[in-house]
C-alpha cells in the first residue's frame, strides 16, 4: 500500500511524518518504522511520528525511534509535528497537542517554520558522579566538558548508554561545553543509537542542568549550539523547581513523496 509522508527537520534532527488522521498506517511491528527510517533502505530519519486526530486535543502524536519501537518525547519532533499540523490546516499559530508524556502547548511562527513548544515541568535533576540525570520527557544523562568538538561522541556516549546503571532502560547522552554566550552540545540518542544533529529534550535537559549548577535563578533564556544548528531554551527557576519551560527552534518541510508500507 502506499503512504504519503513528509520530511521534517528540527535543527538537523530527522523526522518522518505521516498524517494518520485516517488510521490508515497500521503500525503492525517493529519492521516497518524501522526499514521506513533506515538511510540507505528507506526515507532516512532519526524517528518516524504519526498525527491522529484528538477528542480533547488538536491532535496526538505517536513517536518512533529510528529502532522502530515506540519512543519517549521528543522535542525537535514535537516542534516539527506542530508545523506539519500547521501545514495541514488544522491549527493557526497555537495548539495543546497529546504526546506520550501528556498535553503540550505550542506557539508557531506566522512563517511555520519556527516553534515554541512546552516542556513537562521538571522538580528535580539527579547527580551521577559529575554527571546530571534528569527526565525532561525522555530520560537524560548530562556531563559538562572540554575539547567536545574533537570529541568521540559515539564511543564514549555509547559505553555510558550501555553501562550497568543505564542499559535495560536507556539513555540518552549529552556532552556539554560552556562556550561563554551560548552552551554547545553533542548528543548520543538512545533508540537511534548513534549522535544525532540535535536532541530537545536533550538540550532542554542541559540547559535546567547548567542553571542548577551556575547557580542562576528567575526567568532564564540559553542560547545552544548543536551539529544541526541553533536551539533556545527558556524556562523560570526558583533554585528548586523548573516551570514554563519552552524548547525553541526551527522546524522545516524539506520533502514531501510516497512510499510502499
Ligand atoms: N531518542 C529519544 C527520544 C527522542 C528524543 C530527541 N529526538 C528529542 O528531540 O527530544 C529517546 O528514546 O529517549
Amino acid at each position: 500500500m502506499k503512504t504519503k509522508f513528509f520530511k521534517y527537520q528540527g535543527a538537523g534532527n530527522d523526522f518522518i511524518l505521516i498524517d494518520n488522521r485516517d488510521l490508515s498506517f497500521q503500525y503492525k511491528d517493529n519492521n516497518a518504522v524501522l526499514d521506513l527510517c533506515n538511510r540507505r533502505f528507506g526515507i532516512g530519519a532519526d524517528g518516524l511520528m504519526l498525527l491522529q486526530t484528538h477528542e480533547t486535543h488538536d491532535f496526538e502524536m505517536l513517536y518512533f525511534n529510528a529502532d522502530g519501537k515506540l519512543g519517549s518525547m521528543c522535542g525537535n519532533g514535537g516542534r516539527c509535528i506542530v508545523a506539519f499540523a500547521k501545514y495541514l490546516g488544522i491549527i493557526d499559530i497555537e495548539t495543546e497537542f497529546l504526546a506520550v508524556d501528556g498535553p503540550h502547548y505550542a506557539k508557531i511562527s506566522a512563517e511555520g517554520d519556527w516553534v515554541n513548544l512546552q516542556m513537562i515541568d521538571i522538580d528535580n535533576i539527579e547527580k551521577d558522579g559529575d554527571a546530571y540525570v534528569l527526565n525532561t520527557g525522555s530520560p537524560h544523562y548530562v556531563l559538562q566538558v572540554t575539547g567536545l568538538k574533537d570529541k568521540d561522541v559515539f564511543t564514549e556516549g555509547k559505553a555510558i548508554r550501555n553501562s550497568d546503571t543505564y542499559k535495560v532502560a536507556g539513555i540518552n547522552v549529552n556532552f556539554v561545553e560552556n562556550q561563554g554566550d551560548h552552551f554547545f552540545v553533542r548528543t548520543f540518542e538512545r533508540g537511534v543509537e548513534d549522535e544525532t544533529y540535535a536532541c530537545g529534550t536533550g538540550v532542554t535537559a542541559v540547559a535546567l542542568s547548567m542553571a542548577q549548577h551556575l547557580k542562576q535563578e528567575g526567568h532564564i533564556e540559553t542560547p545552544i549550539k548543536v551539529l544541526g544548528g541553533d536551539l533556545r531554551i527558556q524556562f523560570d527557576y526558583d533554585g528548586s523547581k523548573f516551570r514554563n519551560i519552552f524548547l525553541c527552534g526551527p522546524a522545516v518541510q524539506v520533502f514531501t513523496g510516497e512510499v510502499m508500507v
